[in-house]
């Protein structure tokens, strides 16, 4: 007996994984360790910033009221009383009449309201010892920056859930998070199924073909902020393949199968599924490619069967696999993001179901438009390549046309390098 398969939306699909999704345990890491990890609390600044008023420039710490009158041909001379480097907390007052050089980035000290170029003084014709001439009139607070004038302590910087890029490294090492709090990866299983895989050192042989699905699989894992661990490819054998995916979920959070999940005398894991009595969440989408693509829960863990088609394979796990990573670790939109394109040629296959074509999306004249990369056969392994959206070409009529806008689902992959 096969298993009913009545098709559902990719929405409600989704739905269904996500219904279960919880968020990974916490663990602090080293923050050079942090980079690509989803933050499990929000950052805020533990300190304002700047701390101390300080000088955006090389130059005299003066008071402003001293240079009422100066100008290029009359200069007004101050009284040099000291040299305060960045890091030096000055233990000096700047009195009426006098000036402090300073240096950018370093302490204003008592007394200075603002901070003259070297440019603007006599310094710049000779270097001054005890004297130095002011060539322009200040405003007290000109060229000062204030304390807290970036952020003031308390402020929130960054969401929880944010992936850690350069810009949240800069603020986890500016506010001392020398650990900084993570959402744990979770490790997925990976496991290839089909009698006619080959690893990809081994020789060609009549009617096989190299397992190409698991290494591309886990290099989404692993772009999605997931650990892959790779299980090797199985015969199609139900006794073998029950034994294996129970020893895999014991060692991981999750398991990705690919192949084997259509009606063919040995696609075995819909036997596999029926023998473990698994919870079913969905064995058939509304969507080509990968109309097969199945996932269950079995004792609160995953298991995705991703067609073995190598296009269907790929569009499997962006649509389902990584909105449940991104959950996992927080992340509070979840999915592809979308955006409008222009079509830039006819696509004009009819179809009953919504497709995701494996394709490109380029800047023209000032607009998004969009191109598939190649042949859209769920078998074609080749053009995956090329690809940097999935363009979602609704059901019904006679498809789309050139010019026409369409909605497209961004990929992470192909962009900006
Ligand atoms: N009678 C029907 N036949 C098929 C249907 C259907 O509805 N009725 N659906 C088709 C669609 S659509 C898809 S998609 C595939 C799904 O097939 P399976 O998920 O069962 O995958 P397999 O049969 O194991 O393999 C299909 C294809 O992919 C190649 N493959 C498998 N694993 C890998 C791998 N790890 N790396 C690279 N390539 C792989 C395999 O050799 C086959 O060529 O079913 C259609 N049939
Ligand atoms: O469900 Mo399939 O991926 O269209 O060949
Ligand atoms: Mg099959």
């Amino acid at each position: 007996m096969r298993f009913h398969r009545d098709p559902i939306s990719v929405a409600e699909a989704q739905r269904r994984i996500l219904a279960f999704a919880g968020k990974n345990k916490v663990e602090h890491v080293p923050l050079t360790e942090s980079e690509g990890r989803r933050l499990a609390e929000p950052i805020r600044a533990t300190n304002d910033v700047p701390h101390f008023p300080k000088s955006p420039y090389d130059g005299f710490a003066v008071r402003a009221e001293d240079t009422a009158g100066a100008s290029l041909e009359k200069p007004v001379e101050l009284e040099v009383v000291g040299a305060i480097a960045c890091g030096d907390a000055p233990d000096f007052t700047v009195g009426k009449g006098q000036a402090a050089r300073i240096m950018t980035g370093a302490a204003i000290p008592e007394g200075a309201d603002c901070v003259i170029m070297f440019e603007m003084t006599t310094e710049n014709e000779a270097r001054v010892e005890k004297v130095v001439g002011v060539k322009k009139e200040m405003k007290a607070g000109e060229n000062v920056i204030e304390v807290g004038e970036e952020k003031k302590s308390g402020d929130l910087l960054v969401e929880a859930g944010k992936r850690i890029g350069p810009g949240e490294m800069a603020i986890l090492a500016t506010f001392g998070y020398a650990e900084v709090p993570v959402y744990q990866l979770p490790r997925i299983g990976i496991l290839a199924t089909g009698s006619e895989l080959l690893m990809p050192e081994e020789p060609l042989r009549y009617g096989k073909i190299r397992n190409s699905n698991s290494y591309m699989t886990a290099s989404q894992v692993r772009q999605a902020g997931g650990i892959p661990v790779l299980y090797g490819n199985l015969q199609d054998d139900p006794d073998e393949a029950v034994e294996r995916v129970l020893t895999i979920l014991e060692e991981t959070d999750m398991l990705i199968t690919s192949g084997g999940v259509s009606v063919g005398d040995f696609d075995i894991m819909v036997e596999v599924f029926k023998r473990l009595d698994v919870d079913l969440l969905f064995n058939k989408i509304a969507m080509r490619p990968g109309s097969v693509t199945s996932a269950a829960r079995y004792n609160d863990a995953f298991i995705f069967g991703l067609s073995g088609n190598p296009g269907a394979c790929f569009v499997g796990f962006e649509l389902f696999v990584r909105p449940l990573l991104q959950a996992m670790q927080g992340k509070p939109e979840t999915g592809l993001k979308e955006m409008e394109a222009v079509l830039g040629v006819d696509m004009k296959k009819p179809s009953s179901f919504p497709r995701y074509v494996r394709s490109s999306w380029k800047i023209e004249d000032g607009k998004a438009v969009v191109y598939p990369v190649g042949q859209d056969k769920s078998g074609v392994v080749t053009n995956i390549t090329d690809a940097n959206c999935l363009m979602c070409i609704p059901p019904g009529g006679s498809g789309v046309a050139k010019g026409d806008t369409v909605t497209v689902l961004m990929l992470p992959y192909n962009v900006g390098e």
